[in-house]
């Protein structure tokens, strides 16, 4: 490998659960993390204590004014190291220069943590040359995030349903890995201990399949500019269930996984198939205006609307829909801030085939 290395890693955004797949589909779309990486020539063996001191992290975009520059504490340059340090190589091994564009807005359920969990895995890989599958980089990211729909989604992109392998819990309770959900902002999390020896990552943890999504089929993203952390969201849910809710969210969620892939789509088949009841039902408090929209937008009153569910952990509103963008967002948006008054941003995105790309840039090439 030649030095110094100029690279970029792109990974898409995810909506997660789309009404009754909680923790099991993912979705990606059009707004991306973006790293923008030189490797500068390796440490020589005598001077490499000084690793980590010579990463220069800086940020633009979504969370740059309140994100952790620490290597130790971001969640980026955390799980890389957690992936160095799984691989035996205890800090970054080159000194680099890492930039991050991000577009993904922090806890707003658009898979921001999944991004960053899949950009530091890879982050990981390329600074220690290692080499590793994308099944590999997906049993890293599951170590870190344990729920499989958004970084499976992010990592192999499209429309993914997936599963985890049930794991013995001594493997995913050791206290040197960097959890996604424990992380807050970044600034409180205890720092990786890289010294200390790190359990082997299970190998064939996730398990996953591409579904087909039919393509006139967009993605209209009503996101509250408040945070709902996914730790939170997940706190309130209850630890048990009744069958009858269980059997509610399995009926829909077969019959729904094939008809987003249908052309043309079926809008009442697709509404009742999005219905849920093991998450949203509980997630109401958290996002004023929810109950409303769910009970009252549907395509009767907004003819192109397809179905209507929070985004993974909330609070960001996801609407599918074929035509009539514009109406559809404007009444969502009107019934969030009748609620709380908050600022409220609309974006209709892309359903994107593709997940992280790592790209690497020759002198001339654009970054
Ligand atoms: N690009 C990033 N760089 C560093 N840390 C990040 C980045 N993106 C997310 N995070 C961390 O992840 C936290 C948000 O994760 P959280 O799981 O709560 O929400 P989310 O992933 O946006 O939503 P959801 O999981 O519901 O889709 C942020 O507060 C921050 O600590
Ligand atoms: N399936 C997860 C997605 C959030 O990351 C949840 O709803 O809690």
């Amino acid at each position: 490998m030649s030095y110094p290395r100029k690279l970029k890693i792109t990974v898409p955004c995810s909506s997660s659960n789309i009404g009754p797949g909680f923790d099991v589909l993912g979705v990606t779309l059009s707004l991306y993390l973006t790293l923008t990486i030189q490797i500068l020539p390796k440490y020589s063996n005598d001077n490499k204590t000084n690793f980590n001191e010579d990463i220069k992290l800086s940020y633009s975009g979504e969370g740059s004014s309140h994100v952790s520059l620490s290597t130790s504490q971001n969640l980026i340059t955390k799980t890389a190291l957690y992936v160095l340090a799984s691989n035996n190589i205890h800090g970054f091994p080159s000194p680099m220069i890492i930039h991050v564009d991000n577009e993904i807005p922090f806890g707003r359920g658009l898979g921001s943590s999944g991004a960053a969990v899949v950009a530091g895995v890879i982050l990981g890989d390329v600074a220690g040359n290692l080499g590793l599958t994308s099944d590999r980089l997906l049993d890293y990211c599951l170590m870190i995030e344990r729920h499989p729909d958004n970084v499976t989604a992010a990592l192999m992109g499209g429309f993914i349903a997936s599963y985890l392998r049930e794991l013995d819990p001594k493997d995913i309770e050791a206290p040197v890995i960097p959890h996604s959900e424990t992380l807050g902002d970044g600034t409180t999390a205890n720092e990786t201990a890289v010294e200390e020896s790190i359990p082997i990552v299970p190998k064939g943890i996730g398990h996953y399949i591409k579904l087909n999504w039919a393509k006139e089929i967009k993605a209209i993203t009503i996101i509250p500019q408040f945070e709902i952390a996914t730790a939170t969201a997940r706190s309130v849910l209850p630890l048990s269930y009744e069958r009858q809710d269980v059997v509610f969210n399995l009926q829909r969620l077969a019959v729904l996984t094939t008809a987003l892939s249908q052309s043309p789509p079926d809008a009442d088949l697709i509404f009742q198939a999005m219905q849920d009841k093991v998450h949203q039902p509980y997630r109401m408090e958290l996002v004023p205006g929810l109950s409303e929209i769910l009970s009252s937008v549907n395509p009767k009153t907004h003819p192109g609307l397809l179905g209507i569910c929070l985004s993974g952990a909330g609070p960001t509103i996801l609407a599918l829909a074929i035509n009539n963008f514009d109406l559809i967002a404007d009444t969502i948006t009107k019934a969030l801030k009748r609620k709380r008054d908050t600022q409220v941003i609309v974006k209709t995105l892309d359903v994107v085939d593709k997940g992280a790309q790592v790209i690497e840039l020759t002198d001339n090439s654009q970054s």
